[in-house]
């Protein structure tokens, strides 16, 4: 049986206060939503708004998405490592050298802070981009899914746990990668929802029959009239397909 995640909620807001506030709104709740914390409140809330997460119960998806030289990336890493987050993000543009860099500056910190090892997963091809943009000003050629293919086979010859894409792509994936290898995937809209500056969108029904681990949500819920509802709804519809 693959392993299904609770969805994972984008908590991307500019304060401390907007954060609390959309935790008091998924207090609670079967199953509990993964928090997602992203650069925005973690570069205004820093690891405060992590601790206080964990404190409340959730686990912490933190997607800071590091991309550098494998030395900067791993010293960045070992010091998230040390925080007791569940899943980071590292982008596999960086290549296999600074995978691997990442991976062992995360599992080195967690070790020394007596933490569990968090899931590393690499972005592959983001869910705003398109085949235009991708082969005009990434100048990749090809489909995006061969080069989300290609990203995916990397990461996890590098250890890594899983990536992050679109789950247009996942039936692409499982055909590249081992069982356990997981595929997290945002550009989640409901039907009739605005999909903004995302391009490569999906239902959570159609990402639960498309073979996704996990779903990736935030406008959809977090600007709902009614976050915790509009939560349940797309937790069930992910989940029960
Ligand atoms: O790493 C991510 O979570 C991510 C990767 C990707 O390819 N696309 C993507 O949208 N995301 C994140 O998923 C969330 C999507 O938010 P909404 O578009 O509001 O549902 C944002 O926090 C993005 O940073």
């Amino acid at each position: 049986m693959m392993q299904r995640f609770a969805p994972m909620v984008a908590i991307d807001v500019a304060t401390q206060a907007e954060a609390l506030a959309l935790f008091d709104q998924f207090t609670g709740l079967t199953p509990a939503p993964i928090v997602k914390l992203g650069m925005e409140l973690y570069y205004a809330a820093g690891p405060t708004i992590v601790k206080e997460a964990r404190r409340r119960g959730f686990a912490v998806f933190l997607d800071l998405k590091l991309y550098d030289i494998p030395n900067t990336v791993g010293r960045a890493m070992h010091a998230l490592g040390k925080l007791g987050v569940s899943f980071v993000t590292v982008h596999a543009a960086g290549g296999s050298e600074m995978l691997q860099a990442a991976l062992t500056g995360l599992q080195t910190g967690a070790k020394e802070a007596g933490q569990p090892q968090p899931y590393l997963l690499a972005i592959t091809e983001l869910t705003s981009i398109d085949q235009r943009i991708m082969n005009e000003e990434q100048g990749i050629p090809g489909p995006v899914a061969a080069t989300v293919q290609r990203y995916a086979r990397m990461a996890e010859q590098v250890g890594l746990a899983g990536v992050v894409c679109s789950a247009q792509e996942v039936q692409a994936i499982r055909e590249v990668t081992g069982e356990h290898f997981l595929c997290v995937t945002p550009g989640i809209r409901p039907v009739g929802a605005a999909k903004g500056d995302q391009k490569r969108v999906v239902t959570p029904s159609q990402a639960h029959q498309l073979g996704a681990n996990a779903i990736v949500c935030g406008r959809p819920i977090t600007q709902a009239p009614v976050p915790r509802a509009a939560y349940q709804q797309i937790a069930m519809e992910f989940m029960e397909g």
